[in-house]
């Protein structure tokens, strides 16, 4: 008998002349057996069934100005943790913190009967996640005697990793729990020594009870710190979770976010945090999460996000969501004319305490000795990215902070989760390439329920691309702030100079550069 693929068979029904009707006519195949079907028939659409937990979330509400739970109120939350909210001037509970924090609290309850469900957070940036898990920690480690590393927190940046130990640090207080950051800012014989110590009779033996740490950091430590035992973790938490997943893919594929389901005791609990966290269930398939959770918060059609609103459950995705205090904004410039459009910005709308953020740690450079011609004494302007060293880098943010700098120019490093105080704008001086970037380069203004300016400066060109962009996230009413070219004319002279100031600059640096580089080659070599 001869087998007859589809393509062959159509041959076989031409020469048969059968070919208008495309029906396959049975008597003519003697012989032959036909593999697969053409069917012409419109199939009908695939209706998308979502898992039930991701269509099942609990709705975290984004206004943060009418605030309903009392701090004082939760007794589920310990009273000396209470009292430090207190005395760190946090009456209120954000949405997130009035949803997670006593959620986590009861499923971390009776952990010695049932396993607690993993939990995925997506709430808007500034909207206080931080401390949604800071707490429930540390109340669920303060009971341990013996050190262990209990509770593992993964960063993506430095920075960040800074960031969030020191909000533990705040509210480890008063108990004996111990914190650790490792994030490469020191050698790594410094970090082996913070985390383990050697004891004659037992061997290796942590240090800390919480370790947060880079994600890069971690692997390194993993890989050659002897003793380094996550064999009793009860909390992994992954904040900017779809940022370290992109940036640290071995955690993904396996290798360790599932190592830990192999040990011996519960595997622990998983907590994923983002502004922007992946609502798309096959990427969150790749997890392995154990009957997850879901906290998210939602944009309705019409761009508000409103407390009390109904979901159509079967279809539900949650979009990403910005801060309700956010005011938005977008400038037409000329691609030649750009640097004196944000010039002109800047005067217009009065703007210190503001951050510009452009594509590339070189235009930041550029963009920054352009802006110090220009504005003089006027402005005290920094720029700061991942060319500079860790230690450099949190005393310019530091700086920021305390009112001392006006303007910080930076790249996407400084994009994501870091809470600089009072921002009044951020700008993006380079058009986001992906809706994500936009949101968490916003999200440095608006925080915490204070309001904030986004605007975003584009090429005629770039505006529809833009929109589009921020369709995705319902986000239908960002205004037009306009600034007529003939503005700029007055200032042609000052930019022409500038101009050429900043190119003396460059050369006298890259001469400078090449003098370095041929010295260090001449000490190598002698
Ligand atoms: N309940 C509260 N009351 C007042 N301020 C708060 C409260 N909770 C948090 N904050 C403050 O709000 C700011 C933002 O919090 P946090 O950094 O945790 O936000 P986030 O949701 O993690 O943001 P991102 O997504 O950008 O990382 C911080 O300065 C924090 O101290």
């Amino acid at each position: 008998m001869m087998i007859l693929s589809t393509k062959l068979f159509w041959k076989e029904q031409e020469k048969h002349g059968d070919i208008k009707n495309k029906k396959i006519d049975v008597k003519n195949l003697e012989g032959f057996t036909v593999l697969g079907d053409e069917n012409f028939a419109k199939k009908a659409k695939v209706k998308r069934v979502l898992p039930k937990w991701l269509a099942n979330p609990t709705i975290i509400s984004v206004n943060l100005q009418n605030l309903k739970t009392k701090v004082s109120e939760v007794k589920l939350l310990d009273k000396s943790l209470r009292k430090l909210l207190k005395a760190n001037g946090i009456q209120y509970f954000f949405p997130v913190q009035a949803e997670v924090i006593p959620w986590l609290l009861k499923a971390n309850s009776h952990t010695d009967v049932i396993f607690p469900r993993d939990v995925c957070v997506s709430a808007p940036t500034g909207s206080g996640k931080t401390l949604a898990f800071v707490l429930p920690i540390i109340q669920a480690l303060k009971k341990h005697s013996v050190k262990r590393i209990r509770a593992l927190v993964i960063l993506p940046t430095q920075d960040l990793a800074n960031q969030v130990f020191k909000t533990f640090k705040i509210y480890a207080q008063n108990t004996n729990i111990d914190v650790c950051l490792i994030t490469g800012n020191h050698p790594f014989a410094t970090e082996q020594n913070q985390l383990i110590t050697d004891n004659k009779a037992f061997g290796p033996l942590s240090k800390i009870d919480i370790l947060v740490c880079t994600a890069g950091r971690l692997v390194d430590h993993l890989k050659m710190t002897k003793g380094l035992d996550l064999q009793h973790l009860e909390f992994l938490i992954i904040d900017e979770a779809d940022r370290v997943l992109e940036k640290q893919p071995s955690l993904q594929t396996g290798k360790i976010l599932n190592l830990f389901s192999l040990q011996k005791r519960r595997p622990p609990q998983k907590l994923l945090f983002s502004a922007t966290l992946s609502q798309d269930p096959e990427k969150l398939q790749k997890l392995s999460l154990f009957q997850p959770k879901l906290f998210t918060s939602i944009v309705a059609e019409s761009g508000e996000a409103p407390d009390n609103i109904v979901l159509n459950m079967e279809t539900f995705v949650g979009k990403y969501t910005t801060p309700r205090e956010l005011a938005e904004k977008y400038v037409i410039t000329s691609l030649d004319l750009k640097p004196l459009f944000l010039y002109k910005l800047i005067k217009l709308e009065k703007l210190t305490r503001s951050i510009v953020f452009t594509h590339s740690v070189e235009s930041a450079h550029r963009l920054a000795i352009l802006l110090k011609s220009l504005f003089k004494s006027e402005l005290k302007i920094e720029e700061i990215s991942s060319n500079l060293q860790g230690k450099n880098r949190s005393v310019l943010i530091d700086k920021f902070s305390n009112g001392e700098i006006d303007l910080l120019v930076c790249t996407d490093a400084l994009a994501r989760g870091i809470d600089l105080p009072n921002v009044q704008c951020v700008v993006s001086y380079s058009a986001p390439k992906y809706l994500k970037t936009y949101i968490h380069r916003a999200g440095r203004t608006a925080r915490a329920g204070e309001a904030g300016l986004a605007v975003t400066l584009l090429h005629p060109s770039q505006l529809a691309k833009f929109k589009g962009m921020l369709q995705q996230a319902d986000k239908q009413n960002v205004e037009e702030l306009t600034i007529p070219e003939e503005d700029l004319e007055p200032l042609g002279e000052q930019y022409k100079q500038s101009l050429q100031e900043l190119k003396q600059f460059i050369e006298k640096e890259e001469k400078s550069d090449l003098k370095q580089t041929m010295s260090a080659k001449r000490k190598r070599k002698t």
